[in-house]
């Protein structure tokens, strides 16, 4: 069992978060619930900042909030002066109510509708990063006609995908995502943003995947986009003042994941970045960690219900949530350790499967995960839930999705309320003909 940031086993034997006993979280919460470790988040975001000072480059840490964001989150964000990551009217709109300052904020996205890019404009938030030529026309002509000047990041496709062990090079990335580098695509934006009279492009943006192990991908991605903006510099003076290197930084979801320190990532693309602009200022280095910010700090707690055994096969414990609270197993394959979190000292007895409780066969959370002995009532504690859980939960067979709460120094905060059956059927209407005075065949 690995206790991640401030949990704990107590006294009791309960899992502790927070200085937070999950057994007494449940009850006052109740099940499932997501409790994210707020000191957690924290130090996760403080531990790029210093990572970063020790390379003397100037830098700036954005979270990508697509991984959790509610208004507590992006409170949290602004209050540890990071930067902030939206991709969509929605988490720019969270960030708004939070009250986090827009000019830190900026926009993603390979498809920003019109009102969205409006909004951004509006609102006056500091960056776009244009993702296309259709959206940099788009922007251009809507930044002019509201008599203002747009800036902007180009996100690049720079032929470099990394997956977890492992790095590949690419030639013509096929990715919906940004100018591709390879083909040149990347130059003519660079000349139409420079041209447009409501664009002022200030760098450039790659990412070059998720959950990555080592530096060698990132290493390689900020060669490419030095030599880009050498190769800018001398064609057009164009003077890179940004360099987004994107995230996907990896986290340890179970015992074979082995990411690097954050240092290590940092200093590895410092050391790229100084020798890619050796003689000339070099530019201002971002990064945009989602994942690694949030994804150990959270944990979830589910009730064990049914439990079911298939003799000689395999025993099903049901828990009162599932792949609508965490899509990732049945999405992407992906594993996660668990234990009971009102028995967490106790030795494991038995091997049993999780399931949710979905009408889907593939709403699976756990194969094969060891346990002391389960009863129906248990609390079952799946670490490692902070990020894309929450983010991406649904209503699937109108469940509704859980509760957050930050815990920290033995406070529990409510920061997302519970949905109720009534928040369920909020948006459904019933047409007025359906209450027509004919009878129904
Ligand atoms: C453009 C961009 N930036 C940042 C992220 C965050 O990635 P992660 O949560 O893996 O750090 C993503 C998601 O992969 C992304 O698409
Ligand atoms: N949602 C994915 C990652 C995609 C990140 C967005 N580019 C996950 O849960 O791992």
């Amino acid at each position: 069992m690995q206790l991640r940031g401030t949990s704990r086993i107590n006294e009791r034997g309960h899992l502790e978060i927070g200085g937070c006993d999950t057994v007494e979280l449940a009850e006052q919460f109740g099940t499932p619930l997501y409790v994210m470790d707020e000191q957690m988040i924290r130090s996760r975001m403080r531990a790029y900042v210093e990572a970063f000072r020790k390379t003397g480059l100037r830098f700036r840490v954005g979270y990508a909030s697509k991984a959790f964001n509610t208004l507590a989150m992006c409170r949290l964000v602004a209050e540890e002066g990071l930067y902030l990551d939206v991709v969509s009217d929605g988490e720019l709109y969270t960030a708004l109510k939070a009250g986090f300052p827009p000019e830190r904020i900026y926009f993603h996205g390979n498809n920003k509708t019109p009102e969205e890019l409006d909004m951004g404009l509006e609102v006056g938030i500091g960056w776009f990063v244009v993702d296309n030529f259709t959206e940099l026309s788009m922007l251009d002509a809507r930044a002019c006609k509201k008599g203002t000047i747009a800036r902007i990041l180009l996100r690049t496709t720079p032929g470099v995908e990394a997956h977890t062990h492992n790095y590949i090079q690419t030639g013509q990335e096929d990715s919906k995502f940004g100018f591709d580098l390879a083909s040149g695509q990347v130059h003519k934006a660079v000349r139409l943003s420079l041209e447009a009279e409501g664009l002022e492009p200030d760098g450039f943006h790659c990412h070059i995947g998720s959950q990555i192990f080592e530096a060698d991908g990132f290493r390689l991605a900020v060669r490419k986009l030095a030599k880009l903006a050498e190769d800018c510099r001398a064609a057009y003076g164009f003077r890179t003042r940004v360099l987004n290197i994107g995230g996907g930084f990896g986290i340890r979801y179970s015992g074979e994941d082995r990411p690097l320190p954050t240092e290590a990532y940092i200093s590895a693309m410092a050391e790229e970045i100084r020798t890619g602009f050796a003689g000339v200022q070099p530019p201002e280095v971002w990064v945009e960690p989602g994942r690694s910010i949030v994804g150990e700090a959270g944990t979830t707690l589910y009730r064990i219900g049914t439990i079911k055994e298939v003799p000689g096969i395999r025993k099903y414990v049901a828990v009162d949530g599932g792949m609508n609270d965490n899509p990732r197993p049945a999405l992407y394959q992906a594993s996660y350790e668990a234990y009971l979190a009102n028995r967490a000292k106790e030795p494991p007895s038995e091997t049993v499967s999780v399931a949710g409780k979905l009408c889907e066969t593939g709403d699976m959370l756990i194969w094969d995960l060891d346990l002391p002995r389960v009863e129906s009532g248990d609390l079952l504690a799946v670490s490692c839930t902070g990020a894309y859980n929450y983010s991406m939960a649904n209503n699937y067979n109108r469940l509704r999705r859980p509760a957050v709460v930050f815990v920290r120094d033995g406070r529990a905060d409510l920061v997302v309320q519970r949905e109720s059956l009534e928040d369920l059927i909020r948006n459904d209407r019933i047409p007025e003909r359906m209450f027509s005075p004919e009878p129904m065949e």
